[in-house]
């Protein structure tokens, strides 16, 4: 007997109602679309039980079934039946079969329970029996069928026939019927059967043990199948895990995609903002990229410019080289001019010194008295500008000792039989040692007496007017601005300078000196001390040895009550110069015009020994700021105006007499006619220097007292006074 082929387990999976619980529950999940997630995807394919067990029930096909085991129990049920006919028993009931069959299976029968539809999961045996059961209800309907036809008899089959019952019996007790009484044929008959039925029953005992066999290989593949299902169930179980595993998963998953899917919409926010800016960008880069190729372009202009510069610099340096040389070449030759030029200044200096020596000698040949003639500048206030300093009307000055004045004038128009104006021109020329224009600066002015105040510290006694109008300079002359700039210091804190940086310097020779100062006025013929603030004091001027001032023979005199201070340095002269100015000024405010209408006198006292030589000197330096010089009866003065007009004109022209006098060489010199000329007695004549500034006004309506200064000035000038002595012991 071949053993049937074993049916795969496809053949159970043919319909969805047969399959196991188990293996329902693990079917494949119905696929996520492929491509619709990123995600990893859950194994979907579990590992399936062997589809391609050994069924036991493949055992007992059905062909088989039909073919080999069925006509055996066929076999069987009719020797059963004969048996019971032999034993005398019934027959079976065949209607009730075929009953069964016209009425359908029967409940309860191998048939009927084969013909049900399996229930839950039949197991391999149940199915076999199901079909074999199904099997043998066909065969035993058949046969019915056959029987019940009854037209024809059942064919023969080799040696044996099968009876009605279906078993196979020998040929000839199923070819004749044995008569009643032929018990012997009958047994022998019966002893086939009981042959064949032991054959059969080998034949079945075979089968059983095979179905035995079987029945084990079907409880092992049952044992094999329940591990597999236990197997497949713990999968299954483990399948749910990894599918609530992979849930979760694919929810975090999803959580994640929802995330993703914001920040992919924040990225793509940023993308399209990063894109504007890139767009921005790159137009903001076009524009540059335009502006470093104009930059690139002119850039390459600037090289070719430097380029050239460079060269041009090149050949400039060529050029410099050699321009320096020739500067070296030309500040050698300069030096060498500069030094020539020191050399000569030396030189010059050497003769403006002889210059002037001998300038001196001549005027003390003269007669030593000289005449400085200012013209003073035009004021703001006189319509004055910057541009014409010196061009004043009416006056010309040149070779700097003529001064030339125009006297065009409009004339009185009664004059003319007309009645115009009848114009005068007349020019009159005046000489003097040295005339100095508008512009003259004060240092040029006193440069041309610091040899006269030199003579003081020599043991002259020297005398400097200054003489004029009122408001021609005189006191700028003499005194200048003293709290103002340096520059416009006059020729008093000047010549105080001097005379003590030549001190100073003279005692490098053995000279010591003694200097005192003393400064009064002379008003309406009274002195006044003004380093005094005393207004009511007696002064008087005496002769220094005390003898009468009536004696003619002696000039020294003094003032009696006059503050006399000793100073040692110009420092301390200045506060006495500015304590004078303070007395003029409060003189001033209590009689108008005052200081126009007094002479001032300052005094320096110079005493000299030389310790070395044993030398001694003794000089006056008398600085002397004079009242205005105007005429009586052309300004209509009167009363108190005309006292001190009347008085200025005495001293003033007794000033002139006695110069005269000294010129003519008198006798007698009117020293006393006038306080004035009295006080300068022994610096007027003898062994004095005297100097006089005439100051001129540059207004034309002062042309007339201009030209009397003038005048007066050229008769002082003219006057020989004789040679100055030294009072040198
Ligand atoms: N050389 C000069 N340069 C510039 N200004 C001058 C010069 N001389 C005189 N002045 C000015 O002219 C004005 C009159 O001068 P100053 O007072 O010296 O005249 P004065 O003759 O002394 O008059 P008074 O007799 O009334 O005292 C002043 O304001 C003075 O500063």
């Amino acid at each position: 007997m071949s053993e049937a082929p074993r049916s795969p387990l496809i053949t159970l999976n043919a319909g969805e109602g047969q399959l196991p619980k188990a293996v329902a529950a693990v079917k494949p999940q119905p696929q996520t679309p492929a491509g619709k997630s990123r995600l990893p995807q859950p194994q979907t394919r579990l590992p399936m039980p062997s589809t391609q067990l050994p069924m036991p029930n493949s055992r007992y096909g059905a062909t088989k079934r039909k073919q080999d085991f069925t006509p055996d129990v066929q076999n069987v049920v009719g020797i059963k039946r004969k048996a019971d006919t032999v034993r005398g028993a019934p027959p079976p009931k065949m209607p009730n079969i075929r009953k069964t069959t016209a009425a359908g299976t029967r409940p309860g029968t191998r048939a009927a329970v084969a013909a049900k539809p399996p229930v839950g999961r039949p197991s391999a045996a149940s199915r076999a029996g199901a079909t074999r059961g199904a099997a043998a209800a066909k065969t035993g309907a058949r046969n019915v069928t056959a029987r019940g036809a009854g037209t024809k008899p059942a064919p023969k089959a080799g040696g044996m026939t099968r009876s009605n019952s279906g078993s196979t019996i020998p040929k000839g007790a199923a070819a004749k019927k044995r008569p009643a009484w032929d018990l012997k044929g009958r047994i022998e008959d019966m002893e086939k059967v009981m042959q064949c039925m032991q054959s059969e029953k080998e034949a079945i005992t075979q089968q059983k043990e095979e179905i035995t066999q079987r029945s084990d290989h079907i409880q092992q593949d049952l044992q094999t199948l329940q591990h597999e299902n236990s197997t497949l169930q713990q999968r299954v179980r483990e399948g749910d895990t990894t599918v609530r595993d992979l849930q979760k998963k694919n929810q975090n998953l999803e959580e994640d995609v929802e995330r993703l899917s914001r920040q992919k919409k924040s990225l793509e926010r940023e993308r399209d903002d990063l894109e504007s800016d890139l767009k921005t960008s790159r137009s903001e880069c076009q524009g540059l990229k335009g502006t470093i190729a104009q930059q690139a372009a002119a850039q390459e202009g600037i090289k070719a410019e430097l380029q050239l510069s460079k060269s041009q610099l090149e050949t400039t340096n060529v050029a410099l080289q050699a321009e320096k040389t020739t500067v070296e070449g030309l500040k050698n030759e300069l030096a060498e001019a500069l030094q020539k030029i020191a050399d000569q200044d030396v030189q010059l200096q050497q003769a403006e010194t002889d210059r002037r020596v001998l300038h001196n000698t001549i005027q003390e040949l003269k007669g030593n008295i000289r005449v400085f003639a200012r013209l003073r500048p035009m004021l703001p206030t006189e319509g004055a500008n910057s541009d014409g300093i010196d061009d004043i009307p009416h006056f010309a000055w040149y070779d700097g000792n003529v001064l030339e004045l125009d006297k065009a004038m409009d004339g009185d128009p009664n004059e003319t039989m007309s009645g115009l104006k009848r114009t005068t021109s007349q020019k009159v020329e005046f000489n003097f040692d040295r005339v100095f224009a508008p512009s003259s600066s004060q240092a040029e002015v006193f440069e041309e007496i610091a040899q006269l105040v030199q003579s003081a510290l020599d043991g002259y006694n020297v005398c400097i007017f200054a003489y004029g109008q009122t408001g021609s300079g005189k006191t700028h002359t003499m005194e200048g601005d003293m709290e103002g700039t340096p520059e416009h210091r006059g020729m008093i804190p000047r010549a105080v300078e001097q005379i003590f940086c030549t001190a100073e310097k003279l005692k490098t020779k053995g000279w010591e000196y003694k200097i005192t100062a003393s400064f009064l006025e002379i008003y309406n013929e009274s002195l006044r001390d003004l380093l005094d603030s005393k207004q009511d004091k007696k002064m008087d001027i005496k002769l220094k040895d005390g003898r009468s001032s009536k004696d003619n023979k002696t000039n020294d005199v003094y003032v009696s009550n006059q503050v006399v201070v000793d100073v040692n340095s110009e420092a301390e002269v200045y506060p006495l110069l500015k304590k004078a100015n303070k007395h003029r000024a409060v003189a001033a405010t209590k009689c108008n015009d005052r200081s126009s209408r007094s002479h001032s006198v300052f005094q320096l006292t110079i005493k000299g020994e030389n310790h070395l030589t044993s030398e001694s000197c003794s000089g006056v330096l008398n600085l002397i700021d004079l009242a205005g010089s105007e005429q009586v009866k052309k300004s209509g003065s009167q009363g108190k105006q005309l006292q001190e007009a009347q008085n200025i004109n005495k001293s003033l022209s007794n000033l002139s007499l006695v110069i005269t006098a000294l010129s003519n060489k008198d006798s007698y010199i009117p020293y006393r006619n006038s306080k004035l000329t009295h006080l300068l007695q022994n610096s007027l004549g003898g062994n004095s220097k005297t100097l006089m500034f005439v100051n001129v006004s540059p207004q034309e309506e002062h042309l007339g007292e201009s030209i009397n200064s003038l005048r007066f000035a050229t008769t002082v000038n003219q006057c020989n006074i004789g040679t100055a002595q030294k009072k040198v012991k």
